[in-house]
């Protein structure tokens, strides 16, 4: 028998979609907590993939495939093209997984009536390729387009997923303390969801704890990053994204 043979059986025999959905106990904060763990390490090592290349600006410039019929940069096809077979699998069914670039998919592959969808992946593209990336490789071309533009996808994937998993813990803390939460929801009111769900000590440990993950990685890896700006990364943009998508998620959360 094939090698190829093995994993497809065990896939079909095995793992459904329910497992799927409900691998992630999402009323338990604690299990979200560990799945965050996970996640940052997904985050943290996806960058020096990234940072062994050069910037290569080729990959970005919007019409280079003009000549092809083809709009858009080589690294926005990468994600469109990965998304679109992503959600073939039926990764979008999870609350968690957003596309990039949900009007390039079929609708059949997006869930018809996911209860609340929070989406915060356009200020996550801008923070990447904005704040992120320049500082994150060496400046110029040294003509890996496609190994950087698949790398740059890889990040994109594991940060949104990070930050989109807030969800999780929005409803978490919901069902923790519903009166409160209810009250706050009834008046809309932003700022007082965002104090009832900001735990001040546990982001300075996950500042530190991903700080210390750099140092260790920085210390290994062939390619090297700052460790501290992997620390940035998370005080500056994934924690507040992670929050917004909470209160996002409960200004919606009774209607
Ligand atoms: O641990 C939580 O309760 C979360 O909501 C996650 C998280 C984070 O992004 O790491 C966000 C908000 C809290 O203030 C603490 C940490």
């Amino acid at each position: 028998m094939s090698s190829a043979a093995g994993p497809d059986k065990e896939y079909g025999n095995t793992v459904n979609r329910e497992t799927f959905r409900t691998s992630l106990d999402f009323l338990n904060l604690e299990s979200i907590s560990r799945s965050l763990i996970c996640q940052e390490d997904s985050t943290i090592y996806c960058l020096p993939e990234r940072a062994q290349y050069g910037y290569n600006a080729f990959i970005y410039e919007a019409d280079a495939f003009a000549e092809d019929g083809l709009e858009g940069s080589l690294v926005e096809h990468v994600v469109k093209e990965s998304e679109m077979f992503h959600a073939k699998l039926g990764r979008f069914e999870s609350a968690s997984e957003r596309p990039f670039f949900p009007k390039e998919l079929p609708d059949m592959f997006l869930p018809p009536n996911q209860c609340v969808i929070i989406d915060v992946n356009h200020k996550m593209w801008d923070v990447y390729f904005q704040n992120l990336l320049p500082n994150l490789v060496k400046e110029g071309s040294d003509g890996f387009y496609a190994s950087s533009a698949v790398r740059d996808a890889n990040c994109l994937l594991a940060i949104s997923k990070r930050v989109h998993t807030g969800r999780f813990f929005a409803e978490s803390k919901f069902t923790a303390n519903t009166k409160e939460y209810t009250a706050a929801i009834k008046a809309q009111d932003k700022e007082a969801l965002m104090n009832l769900l900001s735990y001040p000590k546990v982001e300075e440990n996950v500042k530190e704890r991903v700080l210390m993950k750099a140092k260790k990685l920085a210390e290994e890896a062939a390619y090297k990053i700052y460790p501290s700006l992997v620390r940035e990364l998370y005080a500056r943009w994934v924690i507040p994204l992670t929050k917004e998508v909470q209160v996002e998620y409960l200004l919606r959360r009774l209607s």
